[in-house]
């Protein structure tokens, strides 16, 4: 199946084109078919809601296609109030992804490590969501940014029971913990049994 993705950030893109490629699916950002355009303002509430209106938004102009997106986020234990569904916009003066690695790791400094990274991918067709699945990972923030494959979040994930980050795995090591892969795991057996 091939799959037409609502982002604009390149990172995110890529890694749900290696997932996607696992199970033989393609992913080809929405961009490839139509100018790109500025998607509605993300809300504060749910990370469904927020992939389901950017997924509407292009399928929209896209009927005929398969269209996802993702919404992704990071809680941090000790610091309840930010992050979460807000992780892009409490991110805004932190640019690149070294300067928000370190800054969620003085975020928990000195205090509880844990985190749990959330994604929400919902697929549209024909301008109506026909799905919208999830997947979260549970772990401990490292206290300095390790590995090179990989940037920001996956530089300091480190999954439960495990002393490696994301980024010092490779990507077949990683692939059960991205919470991208665990939703999309989701999605394609639901299109799948509903689908064939
Ligand atoms: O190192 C990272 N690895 C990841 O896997 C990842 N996923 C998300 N983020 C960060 O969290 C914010 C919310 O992301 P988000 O889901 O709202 O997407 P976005 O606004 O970047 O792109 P779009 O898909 O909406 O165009 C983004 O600004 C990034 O700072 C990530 N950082």
């Amino acid at each position: 199946m091939q799959f037409v993705v609502a982002s604009h950030n390149h990172d995110k893109i890529k890694e749900l084109q290696q997932i996607f490629r696992v199970c033989n699916n393609e992913v080809i950002p929405y961009t490839d078919l139509l100018s790109k355009i500025k998607f509605p303002p993300e809300g504060n509430y749910s990370y469904e809601e927020n992939a389901s209106d950017k997924a509407l938004f292009i399928s929209k102009l896209l009927p005929d296609k398969l269209v996802i997106a993702d919404d992704s986020g990071l809680l941090l234990t000790a610091r309840p109030k930010i992050l979460g569904v807000r992780t892009a916009r409490d991110l805004t003066n932190y640019p690149t992804p070294q300067q928000y690695a370190q800054h969620i790791i003085r975020l928990v400094q000195g205090r509880d490590r844990k985190f749990i990274m959330q994604t929400s991918i919902a697929c549209a067709h024909q301008g109506k969501i026909i799905k919208v699945v999830d997947g979260t990972l549970k772990g401990q923030i490292a206290s300095t940014e390790r590995g090179i494959n990989g940037e920001g979040f996956s530089r300091i994930l480190i999954p439960r029971g495990l002393t490696k980050t994301l980024a010092q795995m490779t990507f077949e090591e990683s692939y059960p913990y991205l919470t991208r892969a665990r939703a999309t795991e989701k999605l394609i057996r639901f299109l799948k049994e509903n689908h064939d």
